[in-house]
């Protein structure tokens, strides 16, 4: 670990001689001239004192690796001090005496030096580990997650008119292994089912009679689904139940024919009111299918709908009134309409589907699932009671009771239990073959039972079998043409080597579809705004007009310190005086200027959802969080959805499970996942379906650690160099000298930076993110906490990252270098709130919820929080 590698944080120091300073630490008195000469003198010996400071300082190490359990409440603490360390030293000494420490420097400086720290990207850095070889998890042709050839939708007895529509509409011909597997089970007919479905359908020539096949006596199962991400689980579901509708309007019914008054027939529960939509979206399609003539059948009775949190609940009500076939929703909000919606009719209810059901439960809706299942078997009762079965239809079609469906990734102790609890008769279906105990299915796909990543057809339902497992030997698998990638870069280098790693992708495949996985919704706010706006350059008239003269003078000085550096020296090795002069032959491609017309710059704008790249020209911008408006994510949703062009998304785990977002080619995880599973279903957003996609991970020198524990649970990314990135993109934009690629990451770097000094909007947000992102970063689970330590992080070399100039202090304590932003009265207030907030405490939620950290106040996007069981 190199020297300064420890938590040392980038702050100034002082000096006993130093000019006399107003509370915003500018001298007074004399003339314009004599002050700014004044200024650029404490500058530069701010400059060189802080880098005695670093030079001397120790290392703290990381915190030892042990009493996990007291390790949560220790980290959190630890973060809390160390936000307060650096934002509210001040408060503690006002001398100006020499310093003693790091520490002392810190608190003695802030309220007084607002400096800027313009360090070079090459310097100083850690030392990048170098990694064991890893062989490639993608050297397979065969794809684990196609389609697979030899069955059909009909030879596994689904409604010939959705097998048609499904092959003309949706170009959907033949199902995935999970979806031969557990339709027919779900259709009513398990007697069909077979290990291999394939087999024994063959090539489903002949359509299937529901009517002759369904015996009257036929016991009907409830169904836990698993498989690997993109396999199509959405309609493994929806088909059986539109089907089982749509065969019951043709069949003989005793008791109402049904229709849309008798209410919800389906409710599919999901994690996310994004995959909610999709549902919803999904059975749309589905039941707007059209119908042979004289077959009997209807289908335009059927009405999906969806209830999720964010919307008005007086148009839920209205629409639940007048009849939702197959609802859609989550769970907070069901359970109100349940308790509270006396028009919410349920007396019909035959299929409940609980999809991503591990991540319902990792969100703590254990009892919220509990009251929903209490509540539907009560109705069910009175139903009875009250109306006696003429209420019901009774179509041969139609499950005689309500089917639960759960869908899961995994098959941990939680998920097992909520199963044993809430399935009737159940059947365990993976993409391999159907257990009828839950045990066995477990055991089965421990590691060393079956086999991992295939090679060829036939392995191909053992690779998803894979992923059922326990709690003690997680192992996980991805689709087998899914390319990993990890690369290790140092804090400093992190955002400049993201903007070579997505303008590398851009120039392979100009209209990649790119997801980008934050931490915190700080952090896509901030990168989604910089990406877009930060490649134009601004006017240095826009700083020469400004009456404050700081704002001047930072913005000479910035490129003085840039020249300071070698790094930064053209290519005849001559520095640049003025920013505002600087060759347009170093300005990355499209970078424009925006001067007097625009002088305040772009802001962020809340209706906005999407934005047009200025740092990657063509390319569209999109993010994605639960704090913003509803209305906003489902646009946002849409729109990435529908996008042809070059697009990144910029999110936090909201949209990490479950979504379809077609043709995404490539994942980006700029910051890791809290747990090994959230990468399986980050990744899981592309290769959908056997389509080729790639994933990169990107990890600190401190995190190496992380790709060991990979390993161990099954994934294997290889590594790539962040040299080989950076040259790359060098290469590509004509940089002919082997050597320049480190001048074209210093320019894109200034380039970011002198955006987030002049735009307050940007950086406001670079601040916030900054902060965030530390918070988040200690939300790690405590089995991960060994690699994602607090306590490991360098907050200055950090702040290069967000694109900073001011030293952590400084943006602890909320102040910026937008001059117009920083007031003595501002000062004092922001102050005031952040000491404030760092009091109240960030909510720091384990594990998996550090997404839901990042989204802010999970409440708001998944409904009423309810505790979290003990034994999860
Ligand atoms: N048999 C099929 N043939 C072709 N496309 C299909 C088939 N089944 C589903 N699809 C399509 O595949 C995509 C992925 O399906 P879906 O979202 O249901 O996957 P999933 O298994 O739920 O994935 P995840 O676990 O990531 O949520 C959808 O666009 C769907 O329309």
């Amino acid at each position: 670990m190199a020297d300064d590698d420890g938590l040392i944080f980038n702050f100034a120091t002082t000096r006993l001689d130093a000019p006399v300073l107003t509370t915003h630490g500018r001298p007074k008195g004399g003339k314009w001239k004599d002050r700014m000469e004044s200024r650029r003198k404490l500058k530069t010996e701010v400059w060189q004192s802080q880098k005695k400071t670093r030079e001397t300082a120790k290392p703290t190490s990381v915190a030892a690796n042990s009493g996990r359990d007291r390790e949560d409440k220790q980290q959190e603490k630890e973060v809390q001090k160390l936000l307060t360390e650096i934002g509210g030293g001040g408060n503690k000494a006002k001398t100006t005496a020499k310093p003693a420490n790091a520490k002392q420097t810190n608190a003695q400086l802030s309220g007084q030096a607002n400096k800027q720290v313009v360090s070079s990207l090459f310097t100083k850095n850690p030392e990048i580990p170098s990694l064991p070889e890893v062989a490639a998890s993608h050297e397979h042709n065969v794809s684990s997650n196609a389609v697979i050839d030899t069955s059909s939708f009909s030879g596994i007895g689904l409604d010939t008119d959705m097998v048609s529509y499904l092959e003309t509409k949706m170009e959907i011909t033949k199902p995935t292994a999970i979806q031969q597997n557990a339709i027919p089970v779900l259709i009513g007919h398990s007697a069909l089912a077979a290990p291999r479905a394939a087999d024994t359908y063959g090539n489903g020539s002949d359509a299937f009679d529901v009517e002759k096949e369904i015996r009257a006596d036929a016991p009907e199962h409830d169904v836990f689904i698993q498989a690997a991400t993109g396999s199509g689980k959405t309609l493994t579901y929806l088909l059986p139940i539109i089907h089982r509708l749509l065969q019951a309007t043709a069949t003989a019914v005793s008791g109402a024919p049904p229709s849309r008054e008798l209410g919800t027939f389906a409710i599919v529960l999901t994690p996310t009111r994004e995959l909610a939509q999709q549902v919803y979206e999904t059975a749309q399609t589905l039941v707007h299918m059209p119908i042979s003539k004289d077959s009997g059948k209807k289908s335009h009775w059927m009405v999906p709908g969806i209830v999720i949190g964010g919307d008005k609940k007086q148009s839920e009500k209205g629409r639940l009134r007048k009849g939702v076939t197959i609802l859609a929703c989550t769970p907070g909000r069901l359970l109100d309409h349940l308790e509270n919606t006396k028009s919410f009719m349920v007396d019909n209810l035959r299929w409940l589907v609980l999809d991503e059901a591990d991540r319902l439960l990792e969100l703590g809706f254990e009892e919220t699932l509990t009251k929903i299942l209490a509540l539907l078997d009560e109705k069910a009762k009175q139903r009875v009671r009250v109306l006696g079965r003429r209420s019901m239809t009774t179509a041969p079609a139609l499950p005689k009771r309500r089917i639960n469906v759960l869908c899961s990734a995994t098959l941990r102790d939680n998920v097992k239990k909520l199963a044993n609890e809430s399935l009737v008769n159940p059947k365990y279906i993976n993409a391999k073959r159907i257990y009828d105990d839950v045990e066995q299915a477990a055991e089965e796909a421990r590691p060393g039972k079956g086999k991992r990543q295939s090679t060829n057809d036939d392995d191909m339902e053992t690779v998803a079998a894979d992923n059922i497992d326990d709690d003690d030997e997680e192992n996980f698998s991805v689709p087998s043409q899914l390319v990993q990638k990890a690369v290790i870069v140092p804090a400093k280098l992190r955002l400049v080597t993201l903007v070579a790693q997505l303008k590398n992708t851009f120039r392979k495949q100009p209209t990649s579809k790119i997801i980008v996985f934050l931490s915190c919704k700080d952090s896509v706010d901030f990168m989604y705004f910089l990406l877009a706006h930060g490649g134009y350059e601004p006017e240095a008239e826009v700083e020469t007009d400004a009456t404050d003269e700081l704002a001047l003078e930072l913005f000479k000085n910035m490129d003085d310190s840039i020249n300071n550096n070698s790094d930064d020296d053209d290519e005849d090795g001559n520095s640049d005086e003025d920013s505002g002069t600087k060759s347009s032959a170093t300005k990355p491609d499209g970078a424009r200027r925006y001067g007097k017309a625009d002088k305040s710059g772009p802001t962020l704008k809340e209706d906005e959802i999407v934005l047009d790249s200025s740092v990657f020209p063509g390319a569209k911008m999109y993010r994605l969080h639960g704090s913003m408006q509803q209305k906003r994510r489902t646009e946002t949703f849409s729109a990435f959805s529908k996008s042809r062009h070059a697009s990144i998304l910029f999110t936090t785990d909201v949209a990490a499970r479950g979504l379809d977002l077609p043709n995404v080619t490539s994942i980006i995880q700029f910051d890791p996942p809290s747990d090994v599973a959230s990468y399986l279903h980050r990744v899981g957003r592309t290769a959908r379906l056997g389509r080729v996609g790639e994933a990169i991970l990107f990890l600190l020198p401190s995190e190496s650690a992380y790709l060991t524990l990979l390993q161990e649970k099954g994934l294997r990314p290889t590594d790539e160099s962040m040299e080989s990135v950076l040259k790359l993109m060098a290469k590509s934009e004509g940089i002919r000298k082997a050597t320049e690629w480190q001048l074209r990451a210093g320019d894109i770097q200034a380039m970011l930076e002198r955006f987030v000094v002049v735009n307050v909007t940007a950086s406001g947000l670079a601040k916030q993110a900054y902060l965030s992102s530390i918070r988040a970063y200690a939300t790690h689970i405590s089995a991960e906490r060994h690699i994602f330590h607090v306590r490991s992080l360098h907050f200055g070399h950090l702040a290069k990252a967000f694109a900073l100039r001011e030293t952590p202090n400084q943006v602890a304590m909320g102040k910026g270098n937008n001059t117009k932003a920083d007031g003595a009265k501002k000062d004092k207030k922001e102050k005031k709130e952040k000491e404030l907030a760092i009091k109240k405490k960030p909510t720091f939620k384990r594990g998996n919820d550090i997404s839901e950290f990042s989204v802010g106040d999970i409440s708001a996007y998944y409904g009423p929080r309810v505790k979290r069981s003990k034994d999860e």
